[in-house]
């Protein structure tokens, strides 16, 4: 019998159509973003990247509505973001949307464990225990949940900063270079973590990187250049990776 995978049959967790942002004005105008159309698939973990201002956070900041577009569309679960209110904004990133940054935005008077569980508890809910164990267990945290943030090692707070942005299970987490100040032995395990959470809990994940080693953890990659997308690569390698990036 054929499988097919639920990605492959499922609506897109993300569209973005037709979307332009654009900073200041006059001489001082910046095109950030000029015209991006991307569909995010269910259940994959997605890498965007693309030289140093080529728009990869400005994508990432408009879709989650930090920042308002300039024009165009953004839906996510099929709700349409680019129309919300501030209100509605914030309790969409709240209920439905996980971030990982690259500064761990850790609270530094919270354990590791309350610092896991705090996004739960502002959406006023019940932790998962088991979903909890699961996820410090396999993020190697668990003997350090008692820990404040400045007694952890920089792979630990960006450990637990990844364990927070999964717990509750968000529709999609999006995470911002959340290998970029760890060293290599950190990274793996935090992109096979991340890789195990979107194949064993089917977590939808976008992750700006910089680096192509990373980006070999995903499912699609897509390329960012002046702010607009030049190409996108399926099963991406680390040499299709790199052939990709030298012909933006
Ligand atoms: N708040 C802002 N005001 C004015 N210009 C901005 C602002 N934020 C970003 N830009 C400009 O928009 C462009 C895209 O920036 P963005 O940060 O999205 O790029 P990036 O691809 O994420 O870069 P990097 O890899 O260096 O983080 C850049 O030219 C940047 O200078």
């Amino acid at each position: 019998m054929w499988r097919v995978s639920l990605a492959a049959v499922s609506t897109p967790i993300v569209r973005v159509a037709g979307l332009h942002k654009t900073y200041g004005r006059g001489d001082a105008q910046v095109h950030a973003l000029r015209g991006i159309d991307l569909e995010i698939p269910r259940g994959e973990l997605t890498a965007i990247m693309g030289p140093s201002g080529s728009g990869k956070s400005t994508l990432m900041h408009c879709v989650v509505g930090l920042e308002k577009a300039s024009q165009g569309r953004v839906e996510i679960d099929d709700k349409v973001v680019t129309d919300m209110s501030q209100r509605q904004l914030t309790r969409l990133r709240r209920d439905s949307i996980g971030f990982i940054f690259q500064a761990y935005n850790l609270v530094p008077t919270l354990s590791a464990e309350e610092n896991i569980c705090l996004p739960a508890r502002i959406a006023r809910r019940p932790i998962d225990r088991a979903r909890f164990e699961a996820i410090v267990q396999t993020m190697g945290l668990a003997d350090r949940l008692d820990h404040r943030p400045a007694e952890l090692s920089g792979g630990q707070q960006q450990r637990v900063a990844c364990a927070r942005a999964l717990l509750t299970g968000p529709d999609v987490v999006f995470a911002d270079e959340p290998t970029g100040n760890l060293d290599s032995s950190a990274s793996e395990q935090l992109l096979s973590f991340i890789r195990a959470s979107v194949d064993d809990f089917e977590q939808t994940v976008v992750m700006v990187t910089h680096e192509p080693d990373a980006a070999a953890y995903a499912d699609r990659v897509i390329f960012l250049a002046d702010g607009t997308i030049r190409s996108e690569l399926v099963s991406p390698t680390r040499d299709t990776v790199l052939d990709a990036l030298r012909e933006l």
